[in-house]
């Protein structure tokens, strides 16, 4: 086990945790949206427009599939747990935790956000569809089920830094 992978609905907390774990654990973060971003120096929402939703998608496969053999810790975008192929490398090239949140958490932390492309075109009863539509799949990628509800972003980490480091020695 090498790469530390956190999947989960927008608005889970991948990214705040990832960042984070990365400062708990002294190791490296990268966020995969963010990482699209400095490749294409377009934003999310550009990238939605200029070039559509499916290459998108294939970018953040591609992301996977060249990323070097390091400890690190990856924060993923929401819909990467989607593919089988995208889930079979999470799962061979390092441990996958699913941060599993109330969709009425979600709902509070995303609705407004103006960078995800998928909030800004779904009313919220779409958004719902999408999230009980994706949860088994977030469960058949992960190895840990975190669940978040009342949990600080501090106690989150805390939770999965020592399950890493538990799982890393053990
Ligand atoms: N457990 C939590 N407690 C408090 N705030 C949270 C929690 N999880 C996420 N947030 C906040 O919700 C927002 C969205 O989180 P983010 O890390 O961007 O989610 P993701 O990367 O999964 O889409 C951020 O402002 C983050 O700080
Ligand atoms: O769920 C999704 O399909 C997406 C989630 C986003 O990442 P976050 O989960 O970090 O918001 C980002 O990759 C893009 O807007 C698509
Ligand atoms: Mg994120």
């Amino acid at each position: 086990m090498n790469k530390v992978y956190l999947v989960g609905f927008m608005g889970s907390g991948k990214s705040a945790i990832g960042k984070r774990l990365s400062t708990l654990l002294d190791i490296p973060f990268y966020d995969m949206d963010a990482e699209i971003v400095t490749r294409t120096g377009m934003t999310i929402p550009q990238i939605f427009e200029t070039y559509g939703e499916p290459k998108f998608r294939e970018m953040e496969t591609e992301f996977l599939r060249q990323f070097p053999d390091e400890f690190c810790i990856i924060a993923t975008g929401g819909g990467v747990a989607m593919r089988a192929e995208n889930r079979e490398i999470m799962r061979q090239t390092g441990l996958v935790f699913y941060l599993n949140s109330t969709f009425r958490d979600i709902w509070r932390r995303v609705s407004t956000d103006t960078n995800r492309p998928i909030v800004q075109r779904s009313s919220r009863g779409d958004l719902e569809a999408l999230f009980l539509k994706r949860k088994p799949l977030y469960l058949q990628s992960a190895h840990i089920r975190v669940e978040t509800t009342n949990w600080s972003l501090n106690d989150i980490t805390q939770y999965i830094g020592f399950q890493v480091l538990r799982l890393k020695n053990g």
